[in-house]
């Protein structure tokens, strides 16, 4: 059944779009981050806002640094210089389970010791504020007891959603690629997270399952959560995106609407060097672009 497009978030910026723009309403505000190895300085970021309840992606080749920027933002790792805030809050030396707790929450890749657990007993594992975490789970276990049951209840409420009900009580390790990276999702759902940030959600996906996977982003955004992505499919940036941010050796070179940035000489130049005449957005073959439907 073919899908009826949903609305993209317009008005984000203020002024023209170029790297560092003001947003109308930002959740994420960051400012001077460096982030260097050895030699080499794998982030440099001047200045970068991230719209509230929009779909922003970055995008940048390999190497660009849009990890280690993921890894900074959520506490994962340090940086050099700079600071940062969420939701008007710093962040800078926040470490990334107060981070998590604030409302800014990561997707996971499905680790081998992950894998060895079940699909619900993951999904658990995303809960946040658990009492039986401290000492009052021996002492009060009624209420350890009635808060196990309300965390059950919500993961099988999410796993209906995410259509991975059925495989509740099987490992995680036995799932597809496309439904371990609906389970990732999932599970940080579990926290009630205000800003998710997927890295790559569409990477080892079945085309069989793309659909679905974007469905649940857009309705991240529906349902008023801000969403971050990390991601090398064109065709997946420029169907969902609102806003694209684009990275090239460290730094923030081009941002703006997705149609536009990707028309951007600067970015065409960071991702394709001399083959200037490929449109980024047949790279992969995934999609039918937006308006050739
Ligand atoms: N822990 C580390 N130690 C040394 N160098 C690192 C480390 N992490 C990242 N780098 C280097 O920093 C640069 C940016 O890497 P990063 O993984 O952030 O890029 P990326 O844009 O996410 O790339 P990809 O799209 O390939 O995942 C690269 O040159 C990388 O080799």
């Amino acid at each position: 059944m073919p899908h009826a497009p949903r609305p993209k978030s317009v008005g984000l910026h203020k002024g023209e779009p170029a790297p560092g723009v003001a947003k109308v309403d930002p959740i994420i505000v960051a400012d001077g981050i460096t982030r260097t190895f050895g030699g080499l300085t794998a982030v440099n970021v001047e200045h970068l806002e991230i719209p509230r309840n929009a779909i922003t992606a970055l995008i940048g080749p390999n190497g660009a640094g849009k990890t280690t920027l993921f890894n900074l933002l959520t506490g994962f790792d340090k940086p050099d210089t700079g600071s940062w805030t969420f939701d008007g809050k710093s962040l800078s030396n926040v470490p990334a389970y107060r981070v998590a707790r604030m409302g800014q929450v990561r997707t996971f890749q499905l680790t081998k010791a992950l894998g060895l657990l079940t699909v619900l007993e993951n999904m658990k594992l995303g809960a946040k504020g658990q009492t039986g975490e401290n000492f009052f789970q021996g002492l009060f276990p009624a209420l350890w007891r009635k808060q196990d049951k309300e965390i059950e209840q919500k993961a099988l409420d999410l796993l209906v959603k995410f259509k991975l009900d059925a495989k509740k009580d099987d490992f995680a390790a036995s799932l597809s690629g496309g439904q371990r990276k609906l389970l990732e999702m999932a599970r940080a759902l579990m926290s009630d997270p205000v800003l998710v940030m997927l890295d790559e959600p569409m990477a080892g996906v079945n085309p069989a399952l793309t659909q679905s996977l974007l469905d649940k982003i857009l309705d991240l955004k529906d349902e008023g959560m801000t969403v971050l992505f990390v991601e090398h499919d064109m065709h997946m940036v420029r169907h969902i995106a609102d806003w694209v941010i684009v990275m090239a050796e460290g730094q923030v070179v081009a941002e703006g609407p997705p149609l536009e940035v990707m028309q951007n000489p600067a970015v065409i130049d960071a991702y394709l060097g001399a083959h200037q005449e490929i449109d980024l957005g047949e790279l992969t073959g995934r999609y039918t672009p937006e308006g050739k439907n």
